[in-house]
């Protein structure tokens, strides 16, 4: 089954049609990195896929439901079971990390919210992290509670935008790996945007790369390895 289909989807912002007839179907159980230049549109698709943003034209399907045809919203965003990790994690200043990880199950009304939290925080590693607040935790603790904050509402899917984009290499390299056990153990489908082409060919099972509003590949990082269009030698230095 398909996790997610975009059927022909265009969008434009004025008279820039930043998405251009894209057609794109994951996979249940996949890993999805896009990769591609600034202001490619990746980060529209998720914000489309979120429903934060409606397409102008075509059909986007999420676990076997249509959730907006054309420009009209069928699922709120809030009803899709997606969570979304942004680049600035927005986590709340003043709220503890047991809190902040907490937020959405108390809005849900979840009783057991404290065992949920504490769970996913043992999970994570960041456990002893709880009473503190968002500003006496390194960058990888942060960049972790933000994480946690998304999966402890359970989602079927997690969009990620650039999530490491400012850690340092080495933190880079542990939440890569928290990421990746996480999505063995939970068996969540991820869709990753990344400008780095070395994080996406050692994260995802599959690669989407975008060019000027149009998808210029898809497959996985095998395939694009072995067939690179002369943009893909360019942008990932083949
Ligand atoms: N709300 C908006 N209003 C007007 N233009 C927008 C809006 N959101 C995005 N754009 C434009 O759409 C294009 C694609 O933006 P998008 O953020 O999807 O690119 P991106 O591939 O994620 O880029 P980056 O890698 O720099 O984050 C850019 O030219 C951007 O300026």
């Amino acid at each position: 089954m398909m996790e997610v289909e975009l059927q022909n989807i265009t969008k434009s912002y004025g008279n820039k049609t930043v998405l251009k007839d894209i057609h794109l179907a994951l996979p249940n159980g996949s890993f999805t990195c896009l990769l591609g230049s600034s202001g490619s549109g990746k980060t529209t698709i998720l914000k489309l896929l979120a429903g934060f943003e409606l397409p102008d034209k075509g059909d986007i399907w999420i676990s076997g439901e249509k959730v907006s045809s054309n420009n009209k919203l069928l699922k709120a965003p809030h009803e899709r079971g997606i969570g979304y990790i942004f680049q600035d994690l927005s986590l709340w200043p003043h709220l503890s990390v047991m809190e902040n990880i907490a937020f959405g199950l108390k809005i849900r009304k979840v009783a057991a919210y404290k065992d949920k939290v504490m769970e996913m925080a043992q999970r994570l590693n960041i456990g002893e992290t709880l009473s503190k607040y968002p500003h006496q935790l390194s960058g990888g603790q942060q960049q972790l509670v933000a994480i946690a904050r998304s999966l402890v509402l359970e989602p079927n899917l997690l969009l990620m935008d650039e999530p490491l984009a400012n850690l340092d290499v080495k933190l880079k390299k542990v939440v890569r790996e928290k990421i990746l056990e996480l999505k063995k153990l939970l068996s969540i489908n991820i869709i990753y945007v990344s400008h780095d082409h070395r994080e996406a060919f050692t994260m995802a099972d599959q690669i989407v790369v975008l060019n000027e509003a149009q998808v210029e590949a898809v497959g996985t990082p095998q395939q694009i390895r072995e067939s690179p269009s002369e943009f893909i030698k360019y942008f990932i230095e083949l």
